[in-house]
């Protein structure tokens, strides 16, 4: 019978673990190739360099994950069980994050880019300021003349932010773990205790698939339905701010959005749908009636109250496997991928630590 310890999340800040003489190398694998598999296989690279060997494991890469759907903005959505200060920490170091890759050559390559725009509402009362608004750049209310062009809206917030093109952003990542040693397989997981023998730390990082991978009941899917469409001269983002319909202009294409259909596993698109997506966008933005190009695309944005980051002890028989969790981002992973997959690395520290200990005990 395996038995389940789960032990308390820790934000303490672990400077990078050094394996002693006796000990080889602790072994990680990391299971998901979506964004969230990706950037904490990375960061975990990082933070520990040779004091393991990483491998990650995905049944899917990109293009067909969940994450090669998104939009890619960096607006961040609240997590009603994290308190508001630990989110606004993940988001400013995804932000301070993006914005130096932003900053540098790499820009174009990661599909990372600036991108100006409004939030507006019909409700004076939804207009509140976020938690956020001091970390995206030049936060403010919008002015009456702003206004005049969304006639069916009354209140707005105008700022500059981040996009993430989602599919560049993770060949990017990938072609990032590559150059750090990162061993890469393809390989669909049916049980975490599958992975004892050849591995001493796994984590978990497989979204919507936790449900099944792990039994979460917490975890349920939001169907979200996106167009991708073709309309370079579309520059400003506009999101209502009811979360329902936005504007988000990439590199490449602009994504139209949306839908919020809950506990729906549906990946097949809806026509009825996409031409509700398209209405709902032209009644914002006008010119849009003659996009080009239209694709549809569907994705089950992995929902919880919270982000499970948590370590977690398997055992049974006597052998023990170590685990860190880091799903459930719902609708705002990559607002604050960048910030989970730091915590996520700390606790996959704490493990190595924990392993290092046992060694040495195990000498004496
Ligand atoms: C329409 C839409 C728009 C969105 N827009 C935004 C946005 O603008 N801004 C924002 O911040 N967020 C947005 N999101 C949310 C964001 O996409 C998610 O939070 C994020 O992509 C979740 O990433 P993930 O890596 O956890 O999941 P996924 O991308 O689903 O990756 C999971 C990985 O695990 C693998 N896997 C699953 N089960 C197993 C298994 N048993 N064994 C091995 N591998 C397994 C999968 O193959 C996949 O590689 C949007 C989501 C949708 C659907
Ligand atoms: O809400 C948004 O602006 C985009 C998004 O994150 C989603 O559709 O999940």
């Amino acid at each position: 019978m395996r038995s389940y310890e789960v032990l308390p999340v820790r934000t303490l800040c672990l400077s990078p673990p050094v394996p002693t003489p006796q000990m080889a190398a602790p072994r990680v694998a990391v299971v998901g190739a979506g964004l969230i598999g990706l950037s904490t296989a990375l960061r975990i690279a990082e933070v520990n360099p040779s004091c393991c060997s990483i491998t990650l494991l995905s049944e899917q890469f990109s293009p067909n994950t969940t994450s090669d759907v998104a939009a890619g903005m960096l607006i961040p959505h609240t997590y009603p069980g994290t308190p508001i200060h630990v989110q606004k920490q993940w988001f400013k170091e995804t932000f301070t994050y993006l914005f130096a890759i932003s900053n540098s050559d790499e820009a174009s390559e990661a599909g990372i880019h600036l991108v100006s725009g409004w939030q507006i509402f019909k409700n004076p009362s939804e207009a509140e300021v976020p938690f956020w608004s001091d970390i995206v750049l030049g936060f403010r209310p919008m002015s009456a003349a702003e206004l005049q062009k969304f006639p069916q809206h009354s209140h707005g917030q105008a700022f500059t932010t981040l996009k993430c093109d989602c599919p560049p952003y993770l060949l990017w990542l990938e072609k990032r773990l590559k150059a750090n040693g990162v061993q890469i397989h393809t390989r669909k997981v049916t049980d975490l205790w599958e992975l004892h023998r050849e591995y001493d730390i796994v984590v978990n990082c497989v979204g919507i698939g936790a449900r099944q991978l792990v039994g979460d009941q917490q975890l349920f899917p939001i169907r979200g339905q996106v167009l991708k469409v073709h309309a370079p001269w579309v520059k400003n983002f506009i999101r209502d701010g009811d979360g329902l319909t936005y504007i988000y202009p990439g590199i490449d294409s602009v994504t139209l959005g949306g839908t919020r259909e809950k506990e729906s596993w549906c990946l097949s698109p809806d026509p009825g749908t996409t031409k509700d997506i398209f209405d709902r966008c032209c009644s914002l933005e006008p010119s849009l009636q003659r996009a080009q190009d239209i694709r549809v695309k569907v994705g089950l944005r992995p929902s919880r109250s919270c982000v499970r980051l948590q370590r977690e002890v398997l055992s049974q028989g006597g052998a023990k496997l170590l685990v860190v969790h880091n799903y459930g981002h719902g609708s705002g992973g990559f607002s604050v991928h960048r910030g989970t997959a730091e915590e996520a690395a700390h606790l996959v520290g704490e493990c190595i630590a924990v392993l290092q200990g046992s060694s040495s005990k195990a000498k004496l």
